[in-house]
């Protein structure tokens, strides 16, 4: 069981471009058309299974927006930025 995060820790560890929304830390991504967005959800569901970790991933046209929280907690802990890095990465790739 992991432990919350407090405010402080979620500040300093919330990866660039993340914003904290109560309990969960989101980020919204661009890109240049539909189908895009729809493989880069897949490619983020792909890590959610390899963590057993699972955010909310709302596809829209050309943006993909995730959401993370640690259900089981009840708010954010380092599951919860070690994915938003993970799909950093990712992205970045
Ligand atoms: C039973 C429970 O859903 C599982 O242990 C895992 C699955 N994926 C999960 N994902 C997230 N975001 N939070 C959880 O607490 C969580 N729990």
């Amino acid at each position: 069981m992991a432990d919350l995060l407090s405010d402080d820790e979620i500040e300093t560890q919330l990866p660039d471009d993340w914003t904290r929304e109560g309990d969960e830390i989101v980020r919204t991504y661009e890109f240049d058309d539909y189908l895009r967005g729809v493989n880069f959800a897949q490619m983020v569901g792909e890590i959610a299974e390899a963590q057993f970790h699972h955010p909310e991933i709302v596809i829209r046209y050309a943006e993909v927006e995730i959401r993370l929280t640690s259900h089981e907690e009840g708010g954010i802990t380092d599951a919860d930025i070690e994915m938003a890095g993970l799909i950093e990465s990712e992205r970045d790739a």
